[in-house]
């Protein structure tokens, strides 16, 4: 790389400074209300702002559902801006989820909305599908590498209805017989591993999102091989509200362990502007403790 320092090393500092949560920043409506906040651009706003303010200094990355403040049209994308620059100014890791994916062409235009040093969206890392196949993410993947940004790519997704089209096996490809989720995890590690002074990174820039609730056996993902070097940093929603509970982290994750990162939202956001704080220092305390 140029001297930039790589995504997969500021994640793995974060893990070692602040534990490996990651706070959701997810305005739901029902949520809006129960914070005293009005269901509008400021509204989202101000929640994304307090939860910066509860997160800094407590865990060191946050994930905003750019979802809820795109419903807000561009007025939303104004607070959602600030809410990024606030993060990034506080030293959290941002992980902008927005799930993009295209033909490369289109795909890398996203890549540049949010990963590019100097956007108004600039994010540390964003997540993004593959459906249209690994290929089409590959200039996306390049520019997260040139800049230090990060990409956690959808393989086995925390929604039950994802199973069937993820555990679909592979026809005509070098991975032939690989599920679409194993092959992405293999593609994204083989990624990793092919960079420059790979053995020498102690994380990828590049990881996949696996959900908690997902028995990732039966998804063709193998949990007891030996661990990708550098480790594939794993973005894992799941926990808390959809039921997954982080003491069980070895026991989901096995040889992935190293590399999760704890995703949780309406759990902590629920506890209230005057509660998130605390229930943020519970919350990593409780991973540190489950880890083996
Ligand atoms: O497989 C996935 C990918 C992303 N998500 C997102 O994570 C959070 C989960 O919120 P909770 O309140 O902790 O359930 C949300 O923003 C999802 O869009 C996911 O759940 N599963």
């Amino acid at each position: 790389m140029n001297g930039t320092v790589s995504f997969g090393e500021r994640l793995h500092g974060a893990f070692a400074a602040w534990g490996r949560l990651c706070v959701g920043i997810d305005p739901h409506a029902s949520l809006l209300d129960r914070w005293g906040l009005d269901d509008s651009a400021g509204g989202v706003r101000e929640f994304g702002l307090r939860v910066i303010d509860a997160a800094a200094g407590r865990a060191g990355i946050v994930k905003p559902q750019v979802a809820f403040f795109e419903r807000h049209g561009a007025a939303g994308y104004l607070a959602l801006e600030r809410v990024l620059a606030e993060a990034r100014d506080a030293g959290l890791i941002v992980i902008a989820d927005v799930k993009r994916g295209d033909i490369g062409t289109s795909v890398d235009a996203y890549g540049e909305a949010w990963l590019r040093p100097g956007s108004s969206l600039e994010s540390d890392a964003m997540t993004i599908s593959a459906f249209q196949g690994l290929g089409s993410i590959e200039s996306v993947m390049r520019r997260a590498d040139g800049a230090g940004k990060g990409l956690f790519v959808l393989a086995a997704t925390s929604n039950p209805e994802a199973a069937a089209i993820q555990r679909a096996v592979l026809q005509q490809s070098s991975r032939e017989g690989d599920t679409v989720a194993g092959a992405i995890c293999a593609g994204v590690a083989a990624w990793n591993a092919a960079r420059e002074d790979a053995t020498d990174r102690p994380m990828g820039s590049i990881g996949v999102v696996l959900g908690a609730t997902v028995d990732l056996g039966s998804t063709g993902i193998d949990t007891s091989a030996d661990p990708a070097v550098p480790t594939l940093p794993v973005l894992a929603p799941g926990f808390g509200h959809q039921g997954a509970d982080v003491r069980d982290l070895d026991a989901i994750y096995g040889s992935l362990a190293a590399g999760v990162i704890v995703s949780e939202s309406r759990s902590l956001l629920g506890e209230g502007p005057d509660g998130l704080a605390e229930a943020i220092v519970r919350r990593v305390d409780e991973i540190g403790a489950a880890r083996v």
